[in-house]
């Protein structure tokens, strides 16, 4: 991030990032490549059950990974064979209502999808935003009235405003000191302060403009930074045109607006008497500040087949306190063609998984950045993974919930599938909790509540996550959750249907799932129980190093609580984490868990329109800030790696169906 103290050359040290926790490595996942979703032999565990799944570093997840699959617990009785779920055939999968089509409309070229698509217009677009000015921006805050100091500020913005506005501001301040409206002589009221400070200054050995006050634009989960060019804050210029990819009927354009305002234009006194005001705090730390935020409607499902502009010049009020902001937005149907990796510019690579890498990169023609993640389909098929591989890309093309990071194209080619998604450049939790230990009670209780209402997206749809752990869940640039992973997804799971397969973290895994008998949805709450704890006190409640012990503690040891616990979150906890899957909190619906006491001070309704500002704000410098994502990918050279791979035109029928460019969301409403 930006640091307005190295600028300005202020002494005091900036909060240190590198305070490390004694919290756990990452930990593999029992993704059962070899049988995902079937259950591993008594022989199996013999040979592989004793020896303890060693923590592994992020970059080495990959080969662990295939290692220690399957590898169940010393001593835990042997499973019964899952019986849903053992074929590779997508059509085993079992999904109502969930197609993937396995057609026998075969084209010779596999990157034709197996299901003939015909191109329609009108099922995806692209909205254009044309942002050109704003107007009435006010600070909630006072600034200090220092002319030396403003007038340095004047001096460096994009527009040298003259000096005759620092002439203004004096006898300004000298009628209101007159006329006695100023509660402090040495402090400009904010809602002046942001007509005399410029929008954008450019710093003294900086090329680049540093904005004071900026937007971000939110369409599906894909943000845009929108900075002016010149103006003052009170009046921004921007003249920017922002491009979104349509492939859903978002009913919302999210706009926010933040200040970073360098704490030397606070005065000494509201810096002693600022006490905790979060707000103030934030200045002072050189953090952002969220001014306000604000849905444009846009009901795009009225327009998908047409072009239309939805607003034309138009002054939007954004806020009760007559802030505006005067936009041009338009919204054009495209013909969905076929995409492949030539459309897209490959970035940085930022992460990896079991069978592929995650790579940050920019569509060409809308400039958009995502994040891809390009599966090889021999490894899949050598692992017997296409019905996970299969149910990720379904699961994430259905679901629409504000917490679950969103896809926005999918294809394939001969020898790999590939998943456009939402970039969430905010890190994952886990390097957060790593970094800090654990979390404040009012943080661990925000991102309980947004997993929460993921968890119950999925439900809704017949889903069991079961894999929640803080590896799969990232942060946005604003600090919302965003759930990611959908390997582990299992389908057509209705409220009390059980399945037995073994599978998912080991120190997040359920009893239930342990001693093999079978196991509903209500998994996932035993995992957001683990979660919470883990947020709270800095390690899952049942770690242990050696993982067969782990497994002991999770069926056995009593649950312990450091000492000075709040009270509700010990409450909650005691009944989520319920050995009893029949008797834990949310086994009769979410709606349990969400009058737990632990969320009395929360509106539930105000929290899935993502109305609560995130206690935390990752440092994100707009859509190409990979700073969060582990050096040991981001150094890596960004390439599509060249592979041979043959697979049979049968292998290749079973990956029908997985193209998206946004039907299954808007044909639904046509
Ligand atoms: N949409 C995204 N935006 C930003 N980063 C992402 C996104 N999706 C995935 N990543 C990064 O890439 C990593 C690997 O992605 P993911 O967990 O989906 O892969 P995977 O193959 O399913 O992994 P695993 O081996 O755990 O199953 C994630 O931990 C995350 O850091």
């Amino acid at each position: 991030m930006f640091s307005w103290k190295k600028k300005f050359n202020i002494s005091g040290g900036e909060k240190s990032s590198d305070s490390k926790s004694e919290s756990k490595q990452k930990s593999p996942k029992l993704t059962s490549k070899k049988s995902s979703d079937s259950t591993p032999t008594s022989n199996e565990q013999n040979k592989h059950g004793s020896q303890p799944v060693e923590p592994v570093s992020s970059a080495s997840r990959v080969s662990n990974n295939a290692e220690n699959d399957n590898k169940a617990p010393n001593g835990i009785p042997t499973h019964s064979k899952s019986t849903e779920e053992t074929s590779d055939h997508p059509n085993n999968i079992g999904m109502s209502g969930l197609s993937i089509s396995s057609s026998n409309n075969q084209s010779d070229d596999p990157t034709i999808d197996a299901k003939p698509e015909q191109p329609q217009s009108g099922s995806s677009g692209i909205l254009t935003l044309k942002i050109y000015s704003g107007d009435g921006f006010a600070l909630p805050f006072p600034l200090v009235y220092n002319p030396q100091l403003l007038t340095r500020l004047l001096n460096s913005s994009a527009d040298k405003q003259p000096s005759s506005k620092i002439q203004e501001l004096n006898s300004l301040m000298e009628n209101l000191r007159l006329s006695d409206q100023l509660e402090d002589s040495n402090s400009i009221p904010g809602h002046i302060a942001t007509k005399f400070v410029p929008s954008t200054i450019m710093l003294p050995g900086s090329k680049n403009l540093n904005p004071l006050i900026y937007f971000t634009v939110e369409f599906d989960n894909t943000a845009a930074t929108i900075q002016p060019e010149s103006g003052t804050m009170d009046h921004p210029v921007f003249n920017k045109i922002s491009t979104f990819d349509v492939t859903r009927k978002m009913k919302n354009l999210r706009i926010d607006v933040f200040c970073r305002i360098p704490s030397i234009l606070l005065s000494q006194s509201l810096i002693n008497n600022a006490g905790n005001d979060p707000t103030l705090q934030k200045v002072i730390n050189n953090q952002d500040v969220h001014l306000l935020s604000f849905d444009l409607p846009l009901n795009l499902q009225d327009y998908t087949l047409n072009s239309v502009r939805l607003f034309n010049h138009k002054w939007v009020q954004l806020g009760e306190n007559g802030s505006r902001l005067n936009i041009t937005v338009d919204y054009k149907p495209s013909v969905n063609k076929k995409l492949s990796i030539d459309d897209f510019e490959l970035l940085k690579v930022i992460g990896k998984g079991s069978f592929g890498k995650v790579m940050q990169v920019k569509k060409k023609d809308t400039q958009k950045i995502y994040a891809l993640k390009a599966l090889r389909k021999a490894y899949i098929v050598n692992n017997s993974e296409i019905v996970h591989t299969l149910a990720e890309r379904t699961v994430l093309a259905r679901i629409d919930c504000p917490f679950i990071v969103p896809l926005k194209f999918s294809f394939q080619s001969k020898e790999k599938l590939y998943l456009v998604l939402a970039l969430i450049n905010g890190g994952e939790l886990f390097y957060h909790l790593q970094r800090e230990g654990r979390f404040s009670l009012s943080r661990s209780r925000f991102y309980t509540a947004e997993l929460l209402i993921a968890l119950e997206s999925l439900h809704a749809m017949n889903i069991v996550y079961r894999d929640l752990k803080p590896e799969n869940i990232l942060l946005d640039y604003q600090g919302h959750i965003a759930l990611c992973d959908f390997g582990l997804c299992k389908l057509d799971m209705k409220k009390d249907d059980k399945t037995a397969t073994f599978c998912g973290t080991p120190e997040y895994l359920a009893p239930e799932l342990l001693i093999g008998h079978g196991y509903t949805r209500v998994v996932d709450w035993w995992t957001l129980g683990v979660l919470l704890y883990e947020m709270l006190t800095g390690l899952p409640p049942y770690y242990d190093n050696d993982v067969p012990k782990m497994y002991k503690k999770i069926l056995q040891d009593p649950l312990r609580f450091p000492d000075g616990f709040d009270e509700d979150a010990k409450d909650l906890l005691i009944k989520l984490l319920n050995r009893d899957p029949a008797k834990r909190l949310g086994a009769n619906g979410s709606s349990e868990i969400k009058k737990h006491p632990f969320f009395s001070q929360l509106s539930w309704k105000r929290l899935i329109l993502k109305g609560y500002i995130p206690p935390y704000k990752p440092s994100v410098e707009g859509n190409l800030d990979t700073s969060n994502f582990d050096a040991e990918f981001t150094s890596e050279r960004p390439v599509d790696s060249v592979v041979n791979d043959y697979l049979s035109e049968s292998v290749q029928k079973q990956f029908g169906g997985w193209t998206y460019v946004g039907n299954e969301q808007l044909d639904s409403t046509q």
